[in-house]
């Protein structure tokens, strides 16, 4: 359907409103030559008469004028050629293009169809010609309004659709707080329904709350962010977290959307996205040693009780790893598990960052306060990790806390009960700390109930030729690259090599090499310096000396660490002269040793 035809209706109006009070006919047609509308004998079915040659010509793309007079249609050169000219009873016309957006949609004719209306178009030719154009230009804005209108219908269904789509709630609201719009997850949250449009907001959360907000922020002009407000209606009561921002239209306050989750639901998202990875579970633990595999057995003896777990073992031995899949192996699994890294938090946020905060605590304390991540974590697992890091003087807090099961959020007053299974994690020597006073003996105690210790990977050999194939295959994987193999020379050297810094050494290792690798093994030359230089040291040290090298290697190394010569001997076990001879006879620059 043509876009004029879509407003026939209207057309037909205005054909009929002019033709009252002109003396003429109208015929009005589209951009394909078929007529739309028209008076007198120009009625739709004469569709072939409507001047169409004049029609044609404006409506054609080379047609640089927007309006056209034919005096008399029996000499003019745009009837010459029509087939309907021996049965067209038109003497004169005036054609206009209707022109939307640069578009040509249509034409308007005014026809006379005797020898009078002939003689009075020719005499008014000028003003019937601008009458004729305004009237197309008429038609062609009411298109354009109803184009528009088409267009913004569309965007607003495609809005609601997004607006309906999207887990928060969301209620608009018009200046003086009536409900304008209610999506579906805010019908779902609160449950109600759509008979809510036009009511107040106040009939549908607590008077006190919203409605003081609503004013405070008309009245300083603030949009309101991550906010708790309680919702209380009939018997149900249950905290939001809501934005409310604020319709500007002209300056003007056109009123204020409110969009909101449920607070234990924000709890549960936040509580995932801070989890470091969701699908961790102990079978992503690979290992086939007897260490790992004993450590896994405990795991999946210990994981549904409520003890308190102390994971220790050097940098990237998994101990991370290991407390998401104790999580995962537990009861709590389908609740949070919140990490905490006790080193990364600076000593005056721990207490707030743990503990949360009242509103008011202290200066830019957010309003309505804040939960700390033991409150994050209730009826689930937090990780402390880095627990050697944990100030001293906060220690005798966090004891306590755990062993009355309660928090108190800074600046609050009264506790509250969490109910939280405790991981915690060091790479620290926790026993020395004890004994150097560096760690509390009675919180090493509490954490230590269930002790997991994690064996570095150069006491595990079995795991590292292991590991190195599994990250080979990740990452082979990952980066769309064909390797599947070590070369005999590039496996031993990864073998032999002491992996100070573990597993997560050896997967940045292999991440490392597969990005060089340029064939189908892994070859030393994509191996790490530091893994190609340890084997040297290795190779170096296995070496056995001639012994004269091996008595000057010996005498150098005295005279660096000794400042008297007479003590190098001494410790040589040797006579100061020996010495003296020594160092002639070996050639030795006791100023330059290095
Ligand atoms: N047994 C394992 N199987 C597979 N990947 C592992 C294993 N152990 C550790 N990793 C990987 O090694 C890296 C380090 O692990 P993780 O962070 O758990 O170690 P960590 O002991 O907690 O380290 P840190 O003490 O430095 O925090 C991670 O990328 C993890 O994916």
């Amino acid at each position: 359907m043509t876009k004029l035809r879509e407003i026939g209706s209207f057309l037909q109006r205005v054909a009929d409103a002019f033709a009252a009070v002109l003396d003429y006919e109208i015929s009005i047609a589209d951009h394909e030559l078929t007529s739309l509308t028209g008076t007198g004998e120009f009625d739709k079915e004469m569709k072939s008469l409507c001047g169409q040659g004049m029609s044609r010509y404006l409506l054609s793309d080379s047609a640089a004028t927007t309006s056209l007079f034919v005096e008399d249609t029996s000499s003019s050169e745009f009837c010459k050629h029509c087939q309907s000219k021996e049965v067209c009873p038109t003497k004169a016309a005036i054609v206009s293009c209707i022109r939307c957006s640069e578009q040509k949609m249509g034409a308007f004719s005014l026809i006379a169809v005797d020898e009078k209306q002939q003689q009075t178009m020719i005499e008014n030719k000028s003003e019937l010609m601008s009458f004729s154009q305004n009237v197309a230009n008429f038609i062609a804005s009411t298109l354009g309004e109803k184009q528009m209108r088409d267009q913004m219908k569309v965007m607003a269904d495609r809005f609601r659709a997004v607006i309906n789509s999207v887990h928060e709630g969301i209620i608009a609201i018009n200046a003086k707080g009536i409900i304008t719009h209610i999506n579906r997850s805010a019908k779902q949250l609160l449950g109600i329904g759509q008979e809510k449009l036009g009511e107040d907001i106040d009939n549908l959360f607590s008077k006190i709350e919203l409605d003081k907000i609503l004013q405070e922020m008309l009245e300083q002009n603030y949009n309101y962010f991550e906010e708790e407000i309680e919702y209380k209606k009939e018997n149900k009561s249950f905290p939001l977290l809501c934005n409310i921002t604020l319709i500007n239209n002209n300056d003007q306050i056109a009123g204020a959307t409110i969009s909101f989750r449920k607070l234990d639901e924000m709890k549960k998202l936040a509580n995932r996205i801070m989890a470091e990875d969701e699908r961790i579970t102990l079978d992503s633990i690979k290992g086939t040693s007897n260490q790992i595999v004993n450590i896994k057995k405990k795991v999946k003896k210990v994981a549904s009780t409520d003890s308190t777990i102390l994971i220790r073992g050097a940098s990237g031995t998994g101990k991370g790893m290991f407390a998401q899949a104790i999580h995962k192996e537990s009861n709590r699994c389908d609740n949070s598990f919140v990490t905490v890294n006790c080193a990364a938090i600076p000593e005056n946020l721990l207490e707030s960052e743990l503990f949360g905060y009242e509103e008011g605590a202290f200066t830019g304390a957010k309003k309505g306060g804040k939960p700390g991540k033991f409150e994050l974590a209730d009826e689930g697992t937090i990780f402390l990790d880095e627990i050697g890091d944990m100030p001293i003087q906060f220690q005798v807090k966090l004891l306590k806390a755990i062993e009355n099961k309660r928090i108190m959020r800074v600046g609050g007053v009264e506790p509250i009960d969490i109910n939280v299974r405790i991981i915690a994690a060091t790479n620290q020597d926790l026993d020395k700390m004890v004994t150097k006073g560096t760690f509390r003996e009675d919180l090493f105690y509490r954490l230590n109930v269930i002790p997991i210790n994690i064996p570095p990977l150069r006491e595990r050999q079995e795991d590292i030729s292991l590991l190195l194939h599994f990250f080979l295959e990740k990452y082979a994987e990952l980066l769309n690259k064909e390797i599947k193999d070590f070369t005999a020379k590039a496996k031993k050297k990864l073998l032999n090599y002491s992996w100070p810094g573990n597993i997560r050494e050896l997967e940045n290792t292999i991440e490392y090499a597969v990005n060089l690798e340029t064939s189908h093994q892994i070859t030393i030359q994509s191996l790490p310096n530091r893994i190609l230089k340890y084997q040297l040291q290795v190779e170096e040290k296995d070496r056995v000396l001639p012994i004269n090298e091996v008595e000057k290697k010996t005498i150098i190394k005295a005279l660096k660490k000794f400042e008297t010569k007479q003590r190098a001997a001494e410790v040589l076990g040797i006579s100061e002269t020996t010495l003296y001879r020594r160092i002639k006879k070996y050639n030795i620059d006791s100023n330059r040793l290095d």
